[in-house]
């Protein structure tokens, strides 16, 4: 019978890296011995080293191409690739129960190591990488999912591979789940974040963490915890009851937002503020690492954030105008390639050129086309996708977690005629995400290690302040046109209550 395998921390060492003793101490759960340009009697002495150190503490060893190797130290299994022996002779070579394990670039590749019934397989690479040099595409985490797709029904388990380290662990877990039936990763594999780290023990330990923390979750929903079940006055009046904790925690909001005009900054910046929390306006990326430890939330549109630690806080991505530029859907692509947002909040447009519907388009940043007949389904389609909130905006706005979808029917006219509103809303729901996430009891953050708080409900509490402050200054008397509109707008904000929050809420749970 085949060993049972624990994928989770999946190590490739070799001679000129690390012995793995320190690393599988922090949670290495599997080991392989890959060496390249080496005569056969050192490989032989290496991989029986290795051999000690793993049945020490308990860890099955894999050795890469080497079927000799294998047999002579009696090894748990081997990790053929494309060019290296066919799986079904090597079958034949190797003892029943030894694992079988190759390598994956391409959905016929997967469909091919199925065929012949492999173990495991290690789809790659997932980033560029410089530990090997790569002779088939770099997949990024949304080339991962549809291979996953190729082992539904079967016990074959799968890692990634390539440029996997601590900063983008969770992307490639969350990014990397089959969108059809929630198949996702059994594993890491890793080279130099363990190998080259000056304290393999503490990275090892860092990344099992993360990985088990990712495991125990049930899927989805990723940030929130709702049943269509829940009813509509609980939603609200949870949202509205978050005004107070934005009052109380005053978060510090870091809008990061490449692509806007001083007048859009002053504008949001005003809309923080009179919420009672704190903007902080930066572009430089040399203060991110800096920031990412004192903010509470990040508001950033189309840009880079070089930073990975701020993956772990509350951030509402707004790809503005990602469909009018090839430039912003390149940026936007490599963006939630790599970076794992909790919201992300669009127009018809930005969310259309996401999903790639040509129901609405973008011209500029405002949407045009026909819009969504099942705008619902688009939402909840792409929350699963890319595992976090989607808000969608328009004349009625709709939010999901990628299983409940909420309609919102709030909001004045002027909204769409002043500039800058979107920005002032993106700000609105980080500023709530943020007081959430602050608010969490510290366990949550913990278990789930993606952001703690509810982030359903503080996207609703963030459209819900923007668009029932703009109801009330739309309604002053002294308000007759949009210039008078704006500080009218700003001033509601200011005074808002949670009462007028729920009182004036047009909520439906719609699924
Ligand atoms: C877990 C895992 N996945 C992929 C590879 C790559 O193996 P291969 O295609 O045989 O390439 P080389 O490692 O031989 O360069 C791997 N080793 N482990
Ligand atoms: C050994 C290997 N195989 C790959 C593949 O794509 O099949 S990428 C790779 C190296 C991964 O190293 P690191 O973790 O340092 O990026």
């Amino acid at each position: 019978m085949t060993r049972a395998i624990d994928y989770s921390l999946y190590l490739v060492t070799g001679r000129e890296l690390l012995p793995p003793g320190k690393a599988i101490k922090g949670g290495v759960t599997v080991v392989q011995v890959r060496e390249k340009n080496i005569d056969t009697k050192e490989f032989l002495q290496i991989a029986l080293e290795t051999k000690q150190l793993c049945r020490k503490y308990d860890v099955p060893l894999i050795i890469n191409d080497r079927i000799d190797i294998a047999l002579a130290i009696h090894a748990d299994g081997v990790h053929l690739g494309q060019s290296d022996m066919p799986i079904a002779i090597a079958r034949q070579l190797l003892p029943q129960g030894t694992i079988i394990g190759t390598s994956v670039n391409t959905i016929e590749e997967a469909k091919k190591a199925k065929a012949d019934g492999v173990d495991y397989i290690g789809i790659g690479a997932v980033w560029t990488t410089s530990s090997k040099k790569l002779t088939a595409p770099v997949l990024g985490v949304r080339g991962v999912g549809p291979i996953l797709e190729v082992l539904k029904d079967t016990e074959i388990r799968a890692v990634a591979i390539g440029g996997i380290k601590i900063t983008n662990a969770l992307r490639a877990l969350h990014g990397a789940i089959a969108p059809s039936d929630y198949r996702y990763l059994d594993g890491l594999a890793v080279v130099s974040e363990v190998v080259a780290s000056p304290k393999p023990f503490e990275t090892a330990r860092e990344l099992s963490h993360i990985i088990k923390s990712f495991k125990s979750f049930k899927l989805p929903p990723v940030f929130s915890f709702h049943s269509a079940k829940c009813s509509v006055d609980s939603f609200v009046s949870k949202a509205g009851k978050l005004l107070e904790s934005v009052r109380a925690l005053s978060p510090l909001v870091h809008q990061l937002q490449e692509i806007t005009n001083i007048v859009v900054s002053t504008q949001s910046a005003n809309a923080t503020l009179a919420l009672g929390a704190s903007p902080i306006m930066s572009n430089a990326s040399e203060e991110m690492s800096d920031l990412s430890k004192i903010i509470g939330g990040l508001l950033i549109n189309i840009g880079t954030i070089t930073n990975k630690e701020c993956m772990l806080l509350a951030v509402v991505f707004d790809p503005v105008a990602v469909g009018a530029t090839a430039h912003r859907k390149s940026a936007t692509e490599e963006f939630l390639n790599e970076f794992q947002p909790t919201v992300i909040k669009g127009n018809a447009g930005e969310i259309g050129a996401l999903v790639g519907s040509l129901e609405a388009k973008s011209r500029g940043v405002d949407s045009i086309g026909p819009g969504f007949a099942n705008p619902a389904e688009i939402v909840r389609r792409l929350a699963r996708r890319e595992r976090c909130i989607v808000l969608l905006t328009g004349e009625t706005d709709w939010i999901s977690d990628g299983d409940v979808v909420i309609k919102v029917a709030n909001g004045h006219c002027y909204l769409s005629s002043i500039t800058g509103s979107g920005c002032m809303l993106g700000t609105c729901v980080a500023t709530f995400c943020a007081a959430a996430s602050l608010s969490a009891p510290p366990s949550e953050s913990l278990d789930r290690l993606l952001v703690g708080g509810d982030m359903l409900i503080a996207t609703l509490g963030g459209l819900l302040a923007l668009t029932v402050a703009s109801e009330l200054a739309g309604e002053r008397p002294d308000v007759k046109g949009t210039g008078t509109f704006l500080p009218a707008l700003i001033d509601a904000l200011f005074h808002l209550t949670p009462e007028q929050i729920t009182e004036r809420a047009k909520v439906e749970i719609v699924i």
